[in-house]
Formats: C-alpha cells, structure tokens, sequence
C-alpha cells in the first residue's frame, strides 16, 4: 500500500517514521509519503486560504492550490487511490472503515486546516475517484494531521507483515463488537494487587469464557451502544446468562 498525506504541516506526520510503523516503511510493507501542501502555491506569500463567501468565521482553504497539488500526488503513481479527507462534518472512522481501506492499493489524505477546504475539491475529485470525509471523533481538533495519524496507524497495522502477532488484529476490540477485558503480566502480586486466579489455571476453556465475560461486563458498562448493536446470533447462551 501506498499512503500520501498533503498538509501544511509536514513535520506533523514525522511520528509516522517512529517504531513499528517505521520499521513496516522500511520494511517496505507500507509507502508513506507526505507533501507540503505550500508547494503548489505560486504567490509570494504562498497562500493557502481565503475569506468564506457568504462570510463566518475564520478562513476556508482554497480550491486551486488543493486541485494542483492533488492532481500532481495522484500522477506519481499509476496505482488507483481512494481520498480521504478528514473533517468534524465526516461519516465515523471505526475499525470497520480501518479493515475496508486496509484493503486499498492507495490512500491519499487531504490534511485540511482554518475552516476545513473548499468543498468543490471533494466534489471534483469525487467524479474520479472514491472519496471518503471521515470524523475520528465528537470533539474538534484544529486540523486533520492528528486524524490522520490515527487512521494511518488503525490501517498500517492490519497490513500484512507490520504486526509481529498478527491474531491480535483479529482478536482486536470491536472486532467481535465488544470491547476487550483487562489484561495482566507479571509479577503475580503487585502493590498488595494479584492476577485473577483463572487465569494461571491452565483451564484454556475457563479462561476464554472468563475473558468473555469480563469483556461483555466493560462494554455493558462502558459502551452499551455497542452491545444493543451486536447481530442477534452474537450472543450464545452462556453470553446471556453473565
Ligand atoms: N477527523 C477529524 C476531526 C476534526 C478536523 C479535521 C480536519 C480539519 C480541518 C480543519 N479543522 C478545524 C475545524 C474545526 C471546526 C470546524 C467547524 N466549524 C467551526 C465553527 C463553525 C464550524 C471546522 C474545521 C479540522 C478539524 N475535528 N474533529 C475531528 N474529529
């Protein structure tokens, strides 16, 4: 997979070079390269953004610097990219948004800043290529560099190779639509605190039906949503009766 990020804020994405993502870059698992955004502009001041017609606050993003310097990232590579824009107005990126893309030859995001870009940059490159606006979260950050860090990072590590145990992206949360229980290392007792006693029984299946229940208790208590939306086969008795 191939991963472009256009910002203005290059030096943001650096944490991408870092630990295990750097080392699948290096690897050659995963292509990441990030663009200045500034350097398709042709003005002395290099500007980026403009006052928003039918006025507001603060400054939208300008469709000319947007549409040069996409077009210019898209030709570099002939592989077939899907867009994604992050913004407080997106659909939610869930692990599920993570698993599809996973499977892209090419993502390529657009790291807005002020105001967000003018929409007839989504709309343009809709008509020639899938695009996605995504939200990471209900709360608003001041751009899209850290969103993406956190989708590139929930992507890359579903790629084949980049995690060195990869059952834990299958035995992910979310992905059996619970939350997972608590987990523990050694040593046995610490601060006066010991391990649950199943859990060094050697009893494999005492220990999964108790990380089974440990898991449905967190996400009762902590995302109901989640399980009032699991597919009704989802729960087997013994799930029913904890
Ligand atoms: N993913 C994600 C995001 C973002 C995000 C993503 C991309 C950009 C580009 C610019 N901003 C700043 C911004 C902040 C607020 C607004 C809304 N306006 C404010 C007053 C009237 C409406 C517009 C832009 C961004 C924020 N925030 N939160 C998420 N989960």
């Amino acid at each position: 997979m191939r991963i472009d990020v256009v910002t203005i804020f290059p030096g943001y994405l650096a944490p991408l070079r870092e630990a295990l993502l750097g080392r699948a870059i290096e690897a050659g698992l995963v292509e990441v390269a990030v663009h200045d955004l500034r350097d398709w502009t042709h003005d002395v001041h290099q500007a980026v953004d403009d006052a928003p017609y039918g006025g507001g606050p603060g400054m939208v993003m300008k469709p000319q610097v947007w549409g040069e310097a996409l077009d210019a990232v898209l030709a570099a590579d002939e592989r077939p990219a899907r867009l994604v824009v992050p913004t407080p107005a997106g659909r939610p990126f869930r692990q599920s948004t993570a698993q599809a893309w996973a499977g892209e030859q090419r993502l390529v995001f657009a790291c807005g800043r002020y105001e967000g870009i003018d929409q007839r940059v989504v709309d343009e490159a809709a008509a020639r290529m899938p695009v996605d606006e995504v939200s990471i979260g209900d709360y608003v950050l001041v751009g899209g560099e850290v969103a993406v860090l956190v989708m590139v990072e929930a992507v890359a590590r579903l790629l084949p190779g980049v995690l060195g145990n990869p059952v834990s992206a299958e035995q992910d949360s979310f992905s059996d639509g619970l939350l997972e229980g608590p987990a523990y290392t050694r040593p046995l007792t610490w601060r006066g605190l010991s391990v649950p006693e199943v859990l060094r029984s050697g009893h494999h299946g005492a220990i999964a039906r108790w990380r089974r229940d440990r898991a449905l208790e967190r996400t009762a208590d902590r995302r109901p949503d989640l399980l009032a939306a699991l597919p009704a086969d989802a729960l087997d008795a013994a799930d029913r009766a904890f």
